[in-house]
């Protein structure tokens, strides 16, 4: 379980989001949504640990370190960095081999594996700037199932790709949810949400809702016209 209590986020002091208290039960499976710029990746961050809490407390009921791992926007990503799709999923690993000793033929099997479930393992030797966006999206999912945390938290893993790919990777996150895990997915389509999302997190600066997903989307005012809201909640 996560546990948050009046936790504010932001930079230099400037809170983004009104303050936050509630938990993200074990093995729940959670939306994060708000406008851009609402604070949404910055909380993820800061529930990673990139980032200290402007203020309020967060508890983890298990050491964070090795319990969460985390998708991070494309965005943010330096796709240029010359390294394979295969040294991408092996990082998968770093958390129990340490980034300089090798990877033995059992983590080998399980990196394979991954891409195989992501449909990638023919690409295992391209570099990541060979990538189209879907692909590049499906390595990150495949470095996810390696890494194989209790926790999970994603920032707009379905941005610019496919249907397909989109097909695909909802399935798979609706499978680790099933195995237990806690996934925590920053997202902006309320038509996904309330189909795949049981509960959701919507923040903002003036106020927060957290909650079943039907209550938190019937609780918007602008709940009938989902372009609206995921542009403007308020
Ligand atoms: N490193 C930083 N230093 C200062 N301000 C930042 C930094 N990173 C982001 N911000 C600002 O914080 C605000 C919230 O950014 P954040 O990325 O958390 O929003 P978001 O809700 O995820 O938005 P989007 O839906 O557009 O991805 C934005 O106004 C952004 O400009």
């Amino acid at each position: 379980m996560i546990k948050l209590e009046n936790v504010t986020v932001g930079y230099q002091g400037e809170r983004l989001t009104h303050p936050i208290s509630g938990s993200f039960a074990q093995g729940s499976l959670t939306a994060i949504m708000g406008a851009n710029g609402a604070g949404k990746s910055t909380l993820l961050k800061t529930l990673c640990g990139l980032l200290p809490a402007l203020s309020g407390q967060i508890e983890f009921s298990q050491p964070r370190k090795m319990a969460l791992s985390w998708l991070p926007q494309q965005s943010d990503i330096d796709r240029s960095f010359p390294i394979t799709v295969f040294d991408v999923v092996a990082m998968g690993c770093w958390p129990n081999t340490g980034i300089l000793r090798s990877i033995k033929r059992n983590d080998v099997e399980r990196i394979y594996a991954a891409m195989e479930q992501v449909g990638i393992a023919n690409l295992a030797n391209y570099t990541v700037s060979q990538l189209s966006g879907g692909q590049f999206q499906r390595m990150l999912f495949a470095r996810l199932l390696v890494q194989d945390t209790a926790i999970m938290f994603m920032d707009e893993p379905f941005a610019g790709i496919d249907s397909q790919t989109q097909e695909a990777l909802l399935s798979l996150i609706c499978q680790l949810h099933q195995q237990g895990k806690t996934i925590v997915t920053v997202l902006h389509n309320p038509t996904i949400v309330e189909a795949y999302f049981p509960q959701t997190l919507l923040i903002n600066q003036q106020c927060v809702h957290w909650g079943e997903t039907k209550q938190v989307l019937a609780s918007c005012s602008l709940y009938d016209s989902p372009m609206k809201m995921a542009l403007n909640f308020g």
